[in-house]
């Protein structure tokens, strides 16, 4: 084959929906498309480093979160990790990746979540590789550690996830540092070593019903909070009525979202958290407020709302009204922040998992 081209499309999500911490995501209609040409036909060895060379635009172009070196870019270095796995050292000669990328970055849109989604999957078409979804799932999980907004990205829809129990020898593979799976940068001395491959299913989802009637309406706000802030501010340690208190809301949440016709009281019920929310509230001024003061009493539309992954964004769900719950949310957060802030609001739908599309 002389010549080869395909688009690879992954969700965004928005990871946890109220108490589900670290278990519940859903995939949304905002994609992540890589344009990816193989190009065999030339006869000398190709002079790309690693045989990749990569453009991107979209969120984030030009800043340095966004690196177009092969060698420290977040889905080639995936994509890389996944090949030299399989024994393969780099890119076939020579590679084009296209990045398309719509998802804001660092607002708990998934944005990470997604990038690593297209980087298993880049490595597993560009190398032929042949494994099934959820050996694919292995791999995003041995990069990115919580396995629901991956899950979400991956498999699509209103999924829950959760880690199998592991042996003990496979527990210590999937602690091995991040460092150690994905080297930075990947291209720079090249040791021939083979990294550490991920243990046989380490996680699992299960897909939820969702009513047709329910949009997610999500606010973003224009400032970033990097996912490992958003975690490094929770406790170590939770009280046992606060864990009562989520598991509660957790056992109704997948009913409650799958029921049509949507009931507002229990889904406003079911949305509440007092796991990440509460302690994250100090990153994201006026959360507080929109959980507490919105309800389907007083806002014609509106189901719930909750912090989306790890923030900043909010989402509400609702039926209808969607202006008016976006402008009431950004009118609390702008009261709330001492800097002045923007925020944007889409009305967004779950999306199928990601796919491969080869014309
Ligand atoms: N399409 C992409 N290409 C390369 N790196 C990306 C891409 N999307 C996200 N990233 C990396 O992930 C970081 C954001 O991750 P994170 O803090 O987990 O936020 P989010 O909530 O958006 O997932 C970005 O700063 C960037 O380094
Ligand atoms: N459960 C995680 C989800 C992080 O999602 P992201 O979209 O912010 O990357 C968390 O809440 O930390």
């Amino acid at each position: 084959m002389a010549s080869e081209s395909f688009v690879i499309k992954v969700p965004s999500s928005s990871a946890n929906i109220g108490p589900g911490f670290d278990v519940i995501g859903l995939a949304l209609s905002v994609y992540l498309e890589l344009h990816v040409t193989i190009d065999r036909s030339k006869p000398e060895p190709s002079k790309l480093p690693l045989n990749c060379r990569i453009t991107y635009e979209g969120q984030g172009e030009g800043s340095p979160d966004i690196s177009l070196d092969p060698s420290s870019n977040l889905i080639t270095r995936v994509a890389l990790y996944v090949l030299r796995c399989h024994g393969q050292r780099t890119f076939p000669a020579e590679t084009h990746v296209h990045i398309v990328n719509p998802i804001p970055l660092g607002r708990g849109l998934g944005s990470s979540g997604s990038a690593v989604v297209a980087g298993v999957m880049l490595g597993h078409e560009v190398g032929h590789l042949q494994l099934d979804l959820d050996r694919l799932f292995d791999f995003c999980l041995m990069i990115e550690r919580h396995p629901d907004n991956v899950g979400a990205s991956l498999y699509g829809g209103f999924v829950g996830t959760y880690l199998r129990p592991l042996k003990p020898e496979d527990v210590q593979r999937i602690e091995i540092p991040l460092s150690e799976v994905l080297p930075a940068p990947a291209g720079g001395v090249d040791t021939g070593e083979t990294p550490p491959e991920p243990p046989y299913g380490i996680g699992h989802h299960i897909k939820f019903p969702w009513a047709t009637e329910i949009k997610a309406v999500a606010i973003i706000p224009d400032f970033q909070v990097p996912t490992h802030l958003a975690r490094s501010v929770l406790p170590p340690h939770y009280s046992r009525p606060d864990v009562t208190f989520n598991m509660q809301r957790i056992a109704l949440l997948p009913v409650a979202l799958g029921t049509s016709p949507p009931d507002p009281e229990l889904i406003h019920l079911a949305m509440q958290d007092k796991v990440h929310q509460p302690y994250r509230q100090t990153l994201i001024p006026g959360l507080g407020e929109v959980v507490q003061s919105m309800s389907p009493s007083s806002q014609p539309g509106f189901l719930g709302v909750c912090l989306s992954g790890a923030g900043p964004t909010i989402l509400a769900l609702a039926t209808g009204h969607f202006d008016e719950i976006a402008e009431r949310i950004i009118k609390i957060l702008k009261a709330a922040n001492p800097k002045e802030i923007d925020c944007q609001w889409r009305v967004l739908e779950p999306a199928d998992g990601a796919q491969v599309i080869r014309r």
